[in-house]
This record gives structure tokens, C-alpha cells and sequence, in this order.
């Protein structure tokens, strides 16, 4: 399991180790940690550590010392920047600046300039940060950004919350790392928001805590693992019916691609039938994808289809109706785009859906969540983990809040972070058809927890595979991921 721990647990776990063992002892295992993963980054020899003042600083010291210590033919030219505090050092870090001293590296007041560095370690700041770099540590971070070298960043990206992935601001900077090697256990803010760009590469690095010494995260990363049990190979005795309808309701005048995009997201990964309920009929067939069949809303009877209700649905009367219907009643629901939208405008339906027995997902973009929430989408941006926990609570519902590291989240408290996706997803439609592979994971029984975070991780590996063939990330399509999704979800099975 790929847990993620908030700032306060990592405290707690460090505060229980640290009195089981020697004081310097996890500082020394973070140092030995870093060094060997700055050496497998190390393709010349100049190596700039910059150290700050708390423990963060320590460890890089630590770095410092163990590169310029090296008795072998790699020995580093080791720089070190160190930044010290108006509060004294800790001890630890005490000793690790006298390590450091006593080695070979060469200790520097300002930032060399015109060096071509082959490595830059950041150790400036850690999960300590408390406030937004400012003054002369920010045109420190901005300059090293503007080298644009290979950056190994200690713990996290300095400047980036650990929690949620956001640039301590207002106006905040942070280091761009290329890699980070984060102590003890994974964090969410690595993951999702800014977290992804300035972290780069995440390796975690346990420093010798075994996992039955941590005790549970408040999140965990996304994997097939946590879905898994529904990847069942198909039964060679199954007909259509084994497979569920699924029925997307929305295309209002101008908007009639939007369902047939999430209905052949439902297609392509699964369901047994798809329909596409219009609420301005646009065609009798879809000529690209004719096995989807085409109804008019204002008088479809979806019987026990699994129902995705709003894209392109827009806010019509009919819209209202249709939705109202679809809350009232029993099917299994996914609610996305207007359908979100007219919910966020009346506590009535709002209600109903809290009330409702059967768990629905609800898949909102932050400027959705934050209608939902009655907040800006800078403030759902700006905490995502206790957007979607907030918005699940309050809906009674299994939230997707995408973007950039998707977070899952259940009333019942439990947080996934989505590490598959990329930027090629930045494009109209891909959405759709994630709520069409909600849908259709629903209408073939996964429970909608499963549903949710397996479509999401589908969807992400999917669009993750047209960038390998080279259809993306640039000029990537929402119509090509069907067919992507339908790979990676046969070969999940397989
Ligand atoms: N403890 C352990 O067992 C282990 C800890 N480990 C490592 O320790 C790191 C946490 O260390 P930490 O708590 O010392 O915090 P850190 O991130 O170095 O920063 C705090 C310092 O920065 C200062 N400061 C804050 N904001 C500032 C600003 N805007 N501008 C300027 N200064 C600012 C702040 O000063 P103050 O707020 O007190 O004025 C304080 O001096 C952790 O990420 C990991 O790398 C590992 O070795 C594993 C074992
Ligand atoms: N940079 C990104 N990295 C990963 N996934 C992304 C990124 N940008 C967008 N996505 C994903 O693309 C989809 C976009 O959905 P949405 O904003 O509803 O678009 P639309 O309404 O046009 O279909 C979501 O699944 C979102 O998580
Ligand atoms: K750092």
C-alpha cells in the first residue's frame, strides 16, 4: 500500500522513533539516503548543496559531507551554500555542519556564479516551512530555478506545501526539483496541484522505519491494487445483459457531444448497452459510434440503467426534471458538469442526494467543487485533500475532484491520490469520458468507491499510453481515449 502522510502524522511517527533510537540517528539515515540517490543523478562532478537553516538544512549538510567524504575515483566538488537562522542550529544539524566542515567540501557566502553545476541539492526548506520565502532566500530559489540544472530536492520541493501540493504564498516561490527523495514516508502534496511540477521524480526513502512502526495515513496514492478484486476475467457464458446499460443523459442545443464522448467512454471499457439520453435530440444515430443508441430525454424510461447525468446538459427545465427524477430514484448515478451545477444552486436537491441509498459519484473540476462548497476555486485549489473530504461529507457521496493529481475522497473519510494522467487531459471532453467509464465500471457491479478511483486510474493510464505512442501530450484528443482505456483496462485483467 502507497501511503501518504500529512505533516502532523510524519511528526508524530518521527517524534516516537527518534526516542528509540540514537539523537542524529534518522538526520545521518536521510544524509547516507540523499548522497547515494544525488550520486545515481551525478553525471559530472560539481555538485551546489544549499542548506537552511532547520533540520532540512541538516540533512543536506549531511549530503555535503558524505559526497565530499567519498574516498572513491566519483569524489564530488562539492559547494555548500549553508543559510543559518537567527535561532541556533539543532544539534543534529550541529554535527552534520561539522561533518560537513571537516570534509573536503568548500563552503561559499552567495551563489557562485557562471558554474555548471552538474547537480544542485536543495536542502533549504523542508516540512518546517512556515511562511512563503521572501527576501533574499527568494531570488536564491528564483535564480537557481533560472539555471534550470538537474535539481535532487530533500524531503520536498522547498516552497511546496507537503499537505496540498501548493506554493506557500501569497505570491510564494518554490524550487524546481527534478527529483525528490522525501524522508520516512510519501506525502500528499507531492502529488497532486502544483505538487507534480515542482517535485518531479518521487523517491521515498523509509530511513530504516518499517511499516508496522507507522501507523495508519490519512491518504494513500492510487494503484490497481486497491481495485483489483473487481478485475475478474470475464465468464465465457456472459451476454450483454451480464454487463450492465448505462445511460448518459445530457446534450443540450450546441452540446451534443458531450454524452456521446462519456457514452463511449462506457462503451469502450465495458458496459453491455449504452444509451444516450438528449435533451435536444441532435441525430437519430451517432455515425462514428452507432452502437450507442440514441433517445430523446424528456420521455426515456432508463429502466435499471446505471445513469451519468450532465454533460453538455446545460440548465433547461428539462434538465431540472430529468435530474430531480434521477435523485429520486434507485439507479446507481454519476454526476458530472451541469448536473453538479444545478445541484450547487439548490440545497432541495443537494439534500436528496445526501439522502439517497445508494452511494452516487460525483466527479466536479475545482471551479465545480467550489460551487458545490460556496468558496472560490482558489480556495478548493488551495487545500484539495479537505475539499473533496468536506464535499464527500456533505453530499454523502464518493467525490472526484480532478485536475492534476485527482483526489478521491468517501464520507466515510478514506483519500486516494491519482498518480496516472498528464497534461494531454488538459482538453474539452476528457472529462466526459471519464464519467462515461464511472458509469460503466458502476453498470458492470463495482461497488462506486472502486468504480471511482479504477476509472480515474484508467482514464490516467490511458491518456499516460497515447503520450508513449507519441499522440500526446500536445494535440491529445478526449476521442482517443476510449480506445486507450480499452486496452489498459484488458490488460489490467489479463
Ligand atoms: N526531525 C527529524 O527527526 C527528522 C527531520 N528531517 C528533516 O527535517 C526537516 C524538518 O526540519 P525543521 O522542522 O527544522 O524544518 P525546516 O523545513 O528545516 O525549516 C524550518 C526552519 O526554517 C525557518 N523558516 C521557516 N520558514 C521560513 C521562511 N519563510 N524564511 C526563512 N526561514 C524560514 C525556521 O525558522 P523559524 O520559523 O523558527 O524562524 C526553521 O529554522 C524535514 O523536512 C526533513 O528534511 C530528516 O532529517 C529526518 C529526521
Ligand atoms: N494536468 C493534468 N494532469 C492530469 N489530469 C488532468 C490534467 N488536466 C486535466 N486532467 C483531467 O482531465 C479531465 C478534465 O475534465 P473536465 O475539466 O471536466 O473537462 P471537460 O469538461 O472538458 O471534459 C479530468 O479527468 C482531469 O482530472
Ligand atoms: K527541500
Amino acid at each position: 500500500m502507497k501511503s501518504l502522510y500529512s505533516v502532523a502524522e510524519i511528526r508524530t511517527i518521527e517524534h516516537t522513533i527518534a526516542q528509540s533510537l540514537p539523537a542524529g540517528t534518522l538526520m545521518r539515515r536521510a544524509g547516507e539516503a540523499a548522497a547515494s540517490a544525488a550520486r545515481a543523478m551525478l553525471a559530472g562532478r560539481k555538485v551546489l548543496v544549499l542548506a537552511g537553516p532547520g533540520n532540512n538544512g541538516g540533512d543536506a549538510l549531511e549530503v555535503a559531507a558524505n559526497l565530499a567524504g567519498a574516498e572513491t575515483d566519483l569524489e564530488a566538488e562539492v559547494t555548500v551554500l549553508y543559510l543559518p537562522g537567527s535561532s541556533a542550529p539543532s544539534p543534529e544539524t550541529a554535527r552534520a555542519l561539522a561533518r560537513a566542515r571537516a570534509s573536503k567540501a568548500q563552503f561559499v557566502d552567495s551563489l557562485p556564479l557562471g558554474r555548471d553545476w552538474s547537480l544542485i541539492v536543495d536542502g533549504l526548506f523542508g516540512i518546517g516551512l512556515a511562511r512563503p520565502i521572501d527576501g533574499a532566500m527568494r531570488l536564491l530559489v528564483e535564480a537557481i530555478n533560472a539555471l534550470g540544472r538537474p535539481v535532487l530536492a530533500l524531503d520536498v520541493p522547498s516552497g511546496l506545501d507537503a499537505d496540498t501540493g501548493a506554493v506557500i504564498g501569497p505570491d510564494g516561490v518554490a524550487v524546481q526539483a527534478t527529483r525528490t527523495i522525501t524522508f520516512i514516508g510519501d506525502k500528499p502534496g507531492l502529488h497532486t496541484f502544483e505538487g507534480r511540477d515542482y517535485a518531479g521524480q518521487v523517491q521515498l526513502a523509509p530511513l530504516g522505519i518499517d511499516p508496522g512502526q507507522r501507523p495508519p495515513a490519512g491518504a494513500r496514492l492510487n494503484e490497481p491494487a486497491l481495485f483489483a478484486r473487481h478485475l475478474a476475467p470475464r465468464r465465457h457464458n456472459s451476454h450483454k445483459g451480464s454487463f450492465g446499460d448505462v445511460a448518459v443523459i445530457g446534450g443540450a442545443r450546441g452540446m451534443a457531444g458531450a454524452p456521446l464522448m462519456a457514452a463511449r467512454g462506457a462503451l469502450f471499457t465495458g458496459a453491455g448497452r449504452v444509451f444516450v439520453a438528449a435533451i435536444e435530440p441532435a441525430g437519430a444515430v451517432d455515425v462514428v459510434q452507432p452502437e450507442i443508441m440514441m433517445r430523446d430525454a424528456q420521455d426515456f424510461d432508463s429502466g435499471d440503467a446505471t445513469l451519468v447525468i450532465g454533460p453538455g446538459m446545460g440548465d433547461s427545465v428539462t434538465a431540472m426534471r430529468v435530474l430531480f427524477k434521477a435523485l429520486e430514484g434507485k439507479a446507481a448515478l454519476v454526476l458530472d458538469a451541469d448536473a453538479l451545477n444545478l445541484i450547487a444552486d439548490s440545497p432541495d436537491l443537494q439534500g436528496r442526494l445526501a439522502q439517497r441509498e445508494a452511494t452516487a459519484i460525483v466527479t466536479p473540476h475545482p471551479l465545480e467543487a467550489a460551487r458545490l462548497l460556496g468558496v472560490t476555486s482558489a480556495v478548493v485549489q488551495g487545500d484539495r485533500l479537505a475539499a473533496a473530504r468536506e464535499l464527500a461529507s456533505r453530499l454523502n457521496a464518493v467525490v472526484v475532484l480532478k485536475g492534476s493529481g485527482t483526489v478521491i475522497a468517501n464520507a466515510g473519510g478514506a483519500v486516494v491520490i491519482n498518480p496516472t494522467g498528464n497534461a494531454g487531459l488538459a482538453t474539452a471532453g476528457s472529462g466526459d469520458v471519464l464519467a462515461g467509464i464511472c458509469g460503466s465500471l458502476l453498470a458492470q457491479g463495482w461497488q462506486p468507491w472502486e468504480a471511482a478511483i479504477g476509472a480515474v486510474w484508467v482514464h490516467g493510464a490511458a491518456a499516460d499510453r497515447l503520450v508513449a505512442q507519441g499522440s500526446g501530450p500536445i494535440g491529445l484528443t478526449a476521442g482517443e481515449l476510449p480506445v486507450a482505456a480499452r486496452a489498459v483496462l484488458n490488460a489490467l485483467a489479463r
